[in-house]
């Protein structure tokens, strides 16, 4: 039987414990008692054991250093690895880094390249509404790589996955799109076709900024390359423009992102996609005859501009200048309906930084969290600690605060359960 099991013994991390016991309602571990009467062993010699036979107990908060950052918990997972919240112990600046394993890389068909062109491309930019690649750090015993990046809150494809209509208001989209344009003129000034422009690869920061991520299937034009003539994308197929659901050998890399673009406004605005197939040879097919068919809920400007950016023949598909002189971009659409908010991580709607807990166990060395008190608190009860030197003062929503512990006072730091990453080296 399973009773004694404990999650965190099956190698799972805290948040993959949530999704596994939502999505089936019970796991499978590894048990060896041959008494189990309840559990069922399957071919494969593992024992079934019901949610409620399992006993949930957090792992413990080890701090883990990467160079300068602090780790945080999970924020997100990708086909390349998993995405981490971190803390920039030097500037105190939120991050995120994609840890990639280079085993799985070489799994990945084109992985290895895919990631180096990414962070080629990535080090070259910088604009308001490109994902900037901080710092990239390589540990060689452990074969991973760590690529640290602007924070994000979330992304507009989980925005409306989590919004009851599946849809922005026309305000919110406009507000988006126009960021999107912006990024993009930026990418097609420096001669970077993206390739896969989507709602998924769209995130925003704190403050509502949009950043285009995600360029792994990007490519840089040469330099002396007379047009913007490609030959190969890796997009996601709802995404792709009828020349490339065609088949045709070289095409226009800007004209693509534009389709893709188009793709991304009529999703922002209805939830749907303007070109469906059951199967990825259907849906080539419908898009490949780009039959474009709005729905009456889209009117003008708006329509005209859409029709612009979905047609067929990439000549006659517009520019990011027209895109920019249209009626509906130059529009402001009044904020009549709410806006669609960024979802939950984890239950929680203000984003708290998940690296905190990692420094209490650093600094306290125990399960114990330290107390929080206001500082008016403190000097009413504790006048002579509030003058201590020792005393760690923050700010918590606006209001000053300051952290004390009992076990503060008295000496050095406990025993530090810290493990540092020396190996790191920066690329
Ligand atoms: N800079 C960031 N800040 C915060 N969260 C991020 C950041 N980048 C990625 N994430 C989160 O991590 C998840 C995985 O991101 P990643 O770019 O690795 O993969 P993806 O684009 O979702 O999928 P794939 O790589 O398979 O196309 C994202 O869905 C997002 O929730």
């Amino acid at each position: 039987m399973c009773d004694n099991m404990a999650i965190e013994e099956v190698g799972l991390e805290n948040d993959e414990i949530e999704l596994n016991a939502d999505a089936f309602g019970d796991y499978y571990c590894h048990s060896w008692d041959n008494d189990d009467k309840d559990g069922i062993i399957n071919d494969m010699g593992f024992h079934r054991v019901d949610s409620d036979q399992i006993i949930y107990r957090s792992k413990k908060k080890r701090c883990k250093l990467i160079g300068k950052y602090v780790m945080g918990d999970v924020l997100g997972e990708g086909s390349y690895g998993k995405v981490k919240e971190l803390l920039d112990m030097e500037t105190l600046c939120r991050r995120a880094v994609k840890i990639l394993k280079k085993r799985k890389l070489r799994r990945i068909p084109n992985g290895e390249q895919n990631v180096d062109g990414e962070i080629k491309l990535l080090k070259r930019l910088k604009h308001r509404n490109v994902i900037e690649l901080v710092d990239v750090l390589v540990n060689e015993e452990k074969q991973k790589m760590y690529l640290v990046m602007e924070y994000c809150v979330g992304g507009l494809q989980d925005m409306l996955e989590n919004s009851p209509g599946r849809k922005f208001p026309q305000w919110q989209a406009h507000e988006y799109f126009s960021q999107l344009i912006d990024g993009l003129e930026y990418l097609h000034s420096k001669g970077i076709v993206h390739k896969d422009i989507k709602p998924g690869n769209l995130l925003l920061t704190l403050d509502g900024t949009l950043k285009i991520s995600d360029f792994g299937v990007a490519e840089a034009l040469d330099l002396f390359a007379p047009d913007d003539t490609c030959f190969t994308t890796q997009g996601s197929p709802a995404f792709q423009p009828p020349e490339i659901a065609n088949g045709v050998e070289s095409f226009s890399g800007f004209k693509i992102d534009i389709w893709s673009s188009g793709v991304t406004l009529y999703y922002l605005i209805t939830g749907e996609y303007p070109f469906k197939g059951d199967n990825v040879y259907r849906l080539f097919e419908s898009i490949g005859q780009g039959l474009l068919s709005l729905p009456d809920l889209i009117v003008e400007p708006l329509r005209s501009l859409l029709d612009g950016m979905l047609k067929k023949d990439p000549k006659d598909r517009f520019s990011l200048q027209q895109i920019r002189h249209h009626p509906w971009f130059i529009s402001r659409p009044g904020k009549l309906e709410t806006a669609v908010p960024v979802p939950a991580l984890r239950g929680d709607d203000l984003h708290t930084m998940s690296v905190l807990p990692y420094l209490i166990a650093y600094h306290y060395g125990s399960d114990e969290s330290p107390q929080f008190v206001t500082a008016r608190e403190l000097n009413d009860d504790h006048r002579s600690l509030a003058d201590d030197s020792e005393n760690k003062s923050t700010k918590n929503n606006g209001s000053f605060i300051t952290a004390k512990t009992t076990s503060w006072r008295r000496g050095p730091l406990p025993c530090i359960n810290v493990r540092k990453l020396t190996n790191c080296r920066t690329s």
